[in-house]
């Protein structure tokens, strides 16, 4: 699913009306008609329809046709200056005129009026701005909008909740506090921010008819991962194939007190269908994690030679979790850096260990994945949590791009950027947050670079499917642990094989 601002919808609506010719009256019927289906009618029989005096009040005018034209009482009221009404809401107000549906024009003399009409109704239907509200919310706007929220039902928002900014997910001042969130062609960028998740509500997201080329040509390269990309990635093992098809792979992990984590990290690898998978460990994680990997075979790390001639045959290296904070890690990384010319996924210690030196990030472009949590992030850029819990994909894109690689940013809605194209995880929950889940991922992730993937789509793949599993288990788990995840790696991936 797309992501886009107020700027990606105001230049889609001015080539589709420019340049292809489609009336903007025929795509404001296409969003009545899309959002109209989300009315709820089997449930609901009153309605209030609050309208501003842009586009997005348009399609209020129009949904509020559809509804009567389906039976229900409808209440119309319009707020804003009628003599700037846009074009095509003037189409639609008339058709209601024509059509003798009566509408108020909101003052402050009927505010009480509105609000025995809000809450004597089932729905308000908030239509008063949508991806063109461009200033504080003030005077007459504020106590609608204050009015709807003290005295609905439920609000069904038409394309942002009105008072969101959609672009930077800002509150300009109030804002509707939506039930639902009925929102055109993107998912706005806005939505993205933690302070606006409990003012959206369910965020449903329509196409009103334009073309998937015209989308194509105004793609901001922001998307939300659906299940079709990673089907796409996800392939047929070729019956001819050997276990060298499915990568050979390295996992440096693990350090006394952290064995589970080396455990976690290389079984992952195992079951997400790597050919070959090897712990590289101190000797004691090594004699404790090979009682339990029957697959994996493991390696002392001090083994120079051995070591050296495994990873130079590696097609992916998964590098940190529980190694250790201190300076043997980061020579170890410098070393498996220097050693190989594939892919390195760096998590955990692997990435505190680079905070004071990040001339191992530079020196090799392309070809490193980075998955820290908003702490670890907050470590390697200097930014505090805050800042970069609210400009997550901004933070991630800058990051990636000034060292050419891939940074996946873990949290609520995870952030997957190679600085041109990013990706928002909708998968995974709460019931996941507990120790050896970051590890299980980079073991997904490491296997699926082995595999073949781009390193930005098996980052992609991973953080989808690791949450994917977790979503499935905590349906029926209180809590979900690594264990867990690895044991139902076979079986989700299989679901999604093409
Ligand atoms: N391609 C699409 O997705 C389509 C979406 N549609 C709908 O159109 C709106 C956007 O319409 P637009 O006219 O550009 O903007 P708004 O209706 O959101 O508001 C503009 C209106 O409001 C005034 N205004 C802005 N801020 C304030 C403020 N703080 N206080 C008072 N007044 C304010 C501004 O001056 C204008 O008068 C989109 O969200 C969809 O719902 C189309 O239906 C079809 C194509
Ligand atoms: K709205």
């Amino acid at each position: 699913m797309r992501i886009g601002t107020s700027n990606s919808t105001k230049l889609l609506d001015n080539a589709c009306v420019n340049e292809y010719k489609i009336p903007l009256i025929v795509m404001m019927e296409n969003a009545v008609l899309a959002a109209f289906k989300h009315m709820d009618i089997a449930n609901n029989q009153k309605y209030v329809i609050v309208s501003g005096v842009g586009n997005n009040g348009g399609d209020g005018l129009g949904i509020a046709r559809q509804l009567k034209a389906h039976g229900k009482e409808v209440d119309v009221f319009i707020v804003g200056n009628i003599e700037k009404m846009s074009e095509c809401s003037k189409i639609n107000y008339n058709i209601l005129k024509a059509m003798d549906i009566s509408t108020n024009i909101i003052d402050k003399e009927n505010l009480d009026y509105l609000k025995s009409k809000i809450k004597n109704s089932d729905v308000v239907v908030d239509c008063i701005f949508g991806t063109g509200l461009e200033r504080d919310i003030k005077g007459i706007y504020y106590d609608v909008i204050d009015i709807i929220n003290q005295n609905k039902n439920k609000t069904y928002s038409i394309d942002v909740p009105s008072g969101i900014n959609a672009t930077t997910g800002d509150i300009l001042g109030i804002c509707i506090d939506a039930d639902k969130t009925i929102s055109f062609e993107f998912y706005k960028r806005g939505f993205l921010k933690y302070a606006t998740k409990e003012f959206i509500g369910e965020v449903i997201v329509e196409h009103i008819g334009i073309p998937k080329y015209i989308l194509d040509k105004y793609d901001d390269k922001e998307y939300i991962t659906d299940i079709e990309l990673i089907k796409e990635n996800i392939k047929i093992k070729n019956k001819f194939s050997f276990k060298s098809d499915f990568g050979k792979v390295a996992i440096f992990a693990g350090s006394r007190g952290f064995t589970g984590a080396a455990y976690i990290a290389t079984q992952a690898a195992v079951k997400s269908g790597s050919g070959l998978t090897t712990l590289i460990s101190d000797s004691y994680v090594q004699n404790i994690a090979s009682q339990k990997l029957c697959e994996a075979m493991t390696l002392d790390i001090d083994e120079d030679e051995k070591v050296k001639k495994l990873i130079k045959g590696c097609d992916a290296i998964g590098f940190g979790c529980g190694m250790g904070d201190n300076e043997v890690t980061y020579n170890k990384l410098e070393y498996v850096l220097k050693n190989t010319t594939c892919t390195i996924i760096i998590d955990a210690d692997g990435l505190n260990i680079l905070k004071q030196k990040k001339e191992l990030l530079e020196n090799n472009p392309d070809r490193i994945i980075i998955t820290p949590h908003l702490g670890e992030m907050a470590r390697l850029t200097g930014y505090p949590i805050d800042y970069i819990r609210d400009n997550k994909v901004d933070v991630a894109k800058e990051f990636a791009k000034k060292y050419k690689l891939i940074v996946l940013l873990k949290g609520y809605e995870t952030v997957i950027t190679d600085g041109e194209y990013t990706y928002i995880n909708p998968t995974g929950n709460a019931a996941m947050a507990n120790g050896g889940m970051g590890d299980t991922l980079l073991g997904i992730i490491t296997s699926f670079v082995g595999q073949g993937m781009t390193n930005l789509m098996a980052t992609v793949c991973g953080a989808y499917i690791h949450g994917y599993i977790g979503d499935t288990l905590s349906k029926k788990l209180y809590t979900v642990n690594a264990t867990d995840i690895i044991s139902s790696i076979p079986k989700i991936i299989k679901f999604f094989q093409k």
